[in-house]
């Protein structure tokens, strides 16, 4: 099916309603979408982050790489280049440090550029969404792609997450960027759960993150400072049994599950 001009009928309504019921995703119970506005700022690493945060307490996560442009979130997971998806039916998730994975990276030949147009990459999404085979998920975690275009808004369409966790530095084009996907979010009616404020260690003081975070109504969820060790290590699991791996994860995870049980 696709999106038609008039993305708001009634009939599309509908399909999108029923689609995560009747999906591979019905075993899932949270769907957590991780995004900002702009590139760059940090989604993907956030996305491992969360991952492994929400592992360490217990949960069983998945972790879907949705990142058309530039699928690399298995990069920071294995030192070793996965092994391509096989198809069984349905792409198995492949599993690295515990998380179930899948990235497009997976389905894809590196060399192959991806070079995809929106209506391309919508087919090719939706067919990903009802060919994973994820089993029973606690959580699920989207890393979505930059920007609020078409694929993005697909992408929330599709999955319906049932929190939204936002991305950005303080930088005031990037709180532009992140402004417009907040807008997005409370016209489509999903939850934002807070956001991650990053790298604003290497920024001067901003008045304009607070101000930007009274004007979305959304709680500071996490800070994440520029973190030597992202860039030097070679997978982000080596950070984990760190001390600020150690001490931070815990309070990402529990900040975010204090604010799940608060919003739902
Ligand atoms: N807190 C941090 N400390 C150090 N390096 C960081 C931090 N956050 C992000 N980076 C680095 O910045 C680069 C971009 O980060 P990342 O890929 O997570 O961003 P992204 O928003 O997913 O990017 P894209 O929009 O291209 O998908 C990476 O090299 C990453 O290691």
């Amino acid at each position: 099916m696709e999106r038609p001009q008039e993305c708001s009928s009634p009939e599309w309504e509908r399909f999108f309603k029923d689609f995560r019921k009747h999906s591979p995703l019905k075993e899932v119970r949270f769907i957590l979408a991780v995004g900002s506005g702009k590139g760059g700022v940090g989604k993907t690493t956030l996305s491992v982050l969360l991952a492994l945060a929400l592992k360490g307490e217990g949960f069983s996560v998945g972790l879907f790489d949705l990142d058309f442009y530039g699928p690399n979130s298995a990069l920071l997971l294995s030192p070793e280049k996965v092994q391509p998806a096989t198809d069984v039916g349905g792409y198995k998730p492949v599993s690295l440090e515990g998380i179930k994975v899948m990235s497009l990276s997976f389905l894809i030949t590196e060399k192959e550029p991806i070079f995809m147009r929106g209506l391309m990459a919508g087919k090719l999404l939706q067919e990903l969404t009802q060919r994973v085979l994820w089993g029973p998920l606690d959580f699920l975690i989207l890393d979505l792609p930059p920007g609020t275009g078409d694929i993005f808004l697909t992408m929330l369409d599709l999955y319906s997450p049932d929190g939204f966790i936002l991305i950005t530095t303080p930088h005031k084009l990037a709180l532009a960027d992140s402004l417009r996907t907040a807008t997005i979010l409370k016209e489509k009616k999903i939850p934002l759960l807070g956001v991650v404020k990053n790298m604003s260690d290497l920024f001067g003081k901003e008045d304009s993150f607070e101000a930007f975070l009274k004007e979305i109504k959304a709680p500071l969820l996490f800070e994440l400072p520029f973190l030597k060790e992202l860039t030097e290590k070679e997978t982000i699991s080596e950070i984990v049994d760190t001390p600020w791996g150690n001490r931070e994860l815990k309070i990402l995870s529990q900040n975010l599950l204090k604010r799940i049980f608060r919003v739902h």
